[in-house]
């Protein structure tokens, strides 16, 4: 479950009631968008996609001999995989992310694997990502030295269900490859097989996961007063003169949920707006308690150009009981307490210590780091970005601002078809 808390931004009631009308305007905006699959909403089914939860149940089940999971995608294409399996994982098996193109570390982790138990899974969107494209390079490489005609069942993709080169190449080689729906984009997608057969491999519960962000669902097709997602993003609509958005979350097991959200808010909203206007704010990614320790001193008495989210759990699923030691009655103050009333306090602590700063500062608690309130957290923040994306006239759906960048890297590269962009000639181009 989640709950807004809006105490320290006083008047913000009575501002969403005068702005009822024009937040319905653009929540019947986004709906009505539903309809065309090229406006990308399709991550707003995947909660209720059974069929290949089924598929991937099964998928996991027929093979439990993998004792180590590479997973090869890079930002929508794994960052939300990443978070979760943090959190949620169960099973024994370990993770290793290939996210990166840097040779050490993935020899390195090359070095330590065993190839009979290890299972691939390259994941990609467009299947066409330079980065993916050469951890697939590699690791295929080394599964076919080692493993020879039996490497097929170590790999496993997921990609568009038609198009692509992944989707291509799974075709022609016969290699088991799930689906990310047409008419979801990358960093919507951690509802899809990308999150959820890492997730599968972790023995994480899938079933409430998807349960809570049908939650989320519910919430964002509600009228105003019911709709948390919409009372979130109007908050950001509200101090979006502010130019840095802080995402500070009070929990370890969900320290990779900050750079998710970074990717979410940041590449859906950072755009050129229809009237020709660059807009957007810079979402900050912080971890409570850390970053009392690091940022918080910027936060307290740096610029006053930050919105503040604070993501606090309610209630420990498991506590640890602070014991009593002779010697360090310093420590005296914390002997008998939970572990987790330290964290709540300090959560607690902090909040009124940035609002007294003269912060704009919320939070949003959780009731749990569960599988059914983190699956809540994460399709309410998709709304989120969705309604804000309405607010803010733009396409919160594609990227276009990253594609020079490949561009130029493939000239760079002597890619065919991309001569030219590398000597200087690129505006020529642009
Ligand atoms: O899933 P893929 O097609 O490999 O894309 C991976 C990532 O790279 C692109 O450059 C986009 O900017 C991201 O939105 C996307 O998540």
């Amino acid at each position: 479950m989640l709950r807004l808390d809006t105490r320290f931004l006083p008047g913000f009631p009575e501002t969403l009631k005068a702005h009822a009308e024009a937040l319905k305007a653009a929540q019947e905006a986004l709906l009505a968008k539903r309809r065309d699959p090229q406006n990308m909403l399709g991550w707003i089914d995947l909660p209720e996609d059974t069929e290949t939860l089924r598929e991937i149940r099964r998928f996991r089940e027929a093979n439990p001999w993998v004792e180590d999971f590479v997973h090869i995608g890079i930002g929508g294409s794994s960052l939300g995989a990443m978070a979760l399996e943090a959190a949620f994982r169960q099973s024994g098996v370990r993770f290793h992310y290939v996210d990166h193109v840097e040779p050490e570390p993935i020899l390195a982790l090359l070095r330590t694997l065993d190839p009979r138990k290890t299972l691939v899974h390259a994941a990609s969107k467009s299947g066409s990502t330079a980065e993916t494209l050469a951890g697939l390079l590699v690791f295929l490489d080394w599964l076919k030295a080692h493993l020879g005609e039996g490497w097929r069942r170590h790999l496993v993709l997921t990609t568009d269900p038609k198009k692509g080169p992944l989707r291509a190449f799974a075709e022609r080689e016969g290699i088991r490859a799930f689906a990310i729906p047409e008419n979801v984009g990358g960093r919507f997608s951690v509802l899809s097989p990308v999150g959820l057969l890492p997730l599968a491999f972790a023995d994480a519960d899938l079933e409430a996961l998807l349960m809570g962000a049908r939650k989320a669902n519910e919430q964002a097709l509600s009228p105003l007063e019911a709709n948390l997602p919409l009372k979130t993003a109007f908050l950001h609509h509200l101090h979006r003169h502010l130019p840095v958005h802080v995402f500070m979350v009070y929990s370890e097991r969900l320290k990779h949920l900050p750079a998710w959200f970074v990717q979410l808010h940041d590449e859906s909203l950072g755009k050129v707006d229809r009237e020709g206007r660059r807009v957007g704010t810079t979402a900050l990614p912080a971890l409570g308690p850390k970053d009392q320790h690091a940022q918080v001193q910027l936060f307290r008495e740096g610029p006053l150009d930050k919105l503040l989210t604070l993501v606090v759990p309610e209630a420990p699923t498991e506590d640890l009981l602070l014991p009593e030691v002779e010697g360090l009655e310093e420590a005296e103050y914390l002997f008998g307490k939970g572990m987790f009333q330290l964290l709540k306090a300090e959560a607690e602590a902090t909040y009124r210590a940035l609002a007294e700063a003269g912060q704009k500062v919320y939070a949003l608690y959780l009731s749990e780091v569960s599988p059914y309130a983190v699956g809540w957290l994460l399709q309410h923040l998709m709304w989120q970005t969705a309604f804000l994306g309405e607010l803010w006239g733009v396409n919160a759906f594609d990227q276009p601002g990253v594609e020079l960048g490949k561009r130029l890297t493939f000239a760079l590269l002597g890619r065919p078809g991309y001569e030219g962009l590398a000597d200087g000639s690129m505006e020529k181009q642009m």
